[in-house]
């Protein structure tokens, strides 16, 4: 199981600039591989992340999942997601006005499975992120760091063989951040899935098995030394 992004570029006319978002970057995601993206504000990872994602499509170059092009539209691209992928994008998208322990199994309902049971493993998956208590509450009655737990739990529901994350800690205290930091590392790690991180956060960085260095759109060297990652502005 490959993610594969074969020098794919995203450009954005801006006031009648060309912002070259991302541009000509290339990189292969195997399962059991949990990769950092980093670099500064503006340099690109976003975009990237929406465009490994299927969420956006590159306006050169292409994006394929196991040597299959990832569809763009339509109903396969809704079954590759379902089935495939798990995104946590930087604002947390979660069921408003609806209980946690309501919206968190939804996606294997989507699935065709049981309301009880899919509600019972949303339950589960709530839990293993520290949200066992906030069972009753609707997103609009959570922390941001809280809301960020809800979202990852959603996402891992259906095991999803691929995980992309903007920012996944970026607004967690340090000690749910090391939480959600040992559940990536174990993702990719113990459960063999390929795991796609933007992040500022060394701690993070530091558990990946490459990270990936993003400047004005073009990936530079990568990281060898853990000591080279200095805090990004
Ligand atoms: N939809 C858009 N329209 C126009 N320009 C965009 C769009 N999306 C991104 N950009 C531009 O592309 C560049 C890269 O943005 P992107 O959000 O990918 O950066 P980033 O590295 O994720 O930044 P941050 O760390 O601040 O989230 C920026 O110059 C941004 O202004």
């Amino acid at each position: 199981m490959t993610l594969r992004l074969d020098r794919v570029s995203r450009h954005f006319d801006v006031g009648g600039e060309t912002v070259r978002a991302v541009d000509g970057v290339s990189l292969t995601i195997e399962r059991g591989e949990l990769i950092a993206l980093y670099g500064p504000s503006g340099s690109g990872k976003s975009t990237l992340l929406l465009l490994a994602a299927g969420l956006d499509r590159p306006d050169s170059g292409s994006v394929s999942w196991d040597g299959v092009p990832v569809p763009l539209g339509g109903r396969a691209a809704d079954r590759w997601r379902r089935d495939t992928l798990g995104v946590l994008l930087q604002q947390p998208q979660l069921v408003e006005g609806v209980p946690l322990h309501r919206s968190a199994g939804l996606r294997l309902e989507a699935r065709g499975m049981r309301r009880s049971q899919a509600r019972l493993a949303g339950i589960r998956a709530l839990r293993e992120v520290g949200l066992g208590h906030r069972l009753e509450h609707r997103p609009d009655q959570l922390s941001i760091g809280q809301r960020q737990r809800a979202a990852i739990a959603r996402a891992l529901t259906t095991d999803p063989a691929l995980i992309l994350a903007d920012e996944p800690t970026g607004s967690l205290d340090s000690q749910t951040s090391a939480q959600i930091v040992d559940l990536l590392d174990a993702l990719a790690h113990e459960r063999g899935r390929a795991v796609l991180i933007v992040t500022h956060d060394p701690q993070l960085a530091h558990r990946a098995d490459r990270v990936l260095r993003l400047a004005d759109g073009r990936l530079s060297e990568p990281v060898h030394d853990p000591a080279d990652l200095s805090p990004q502005p």
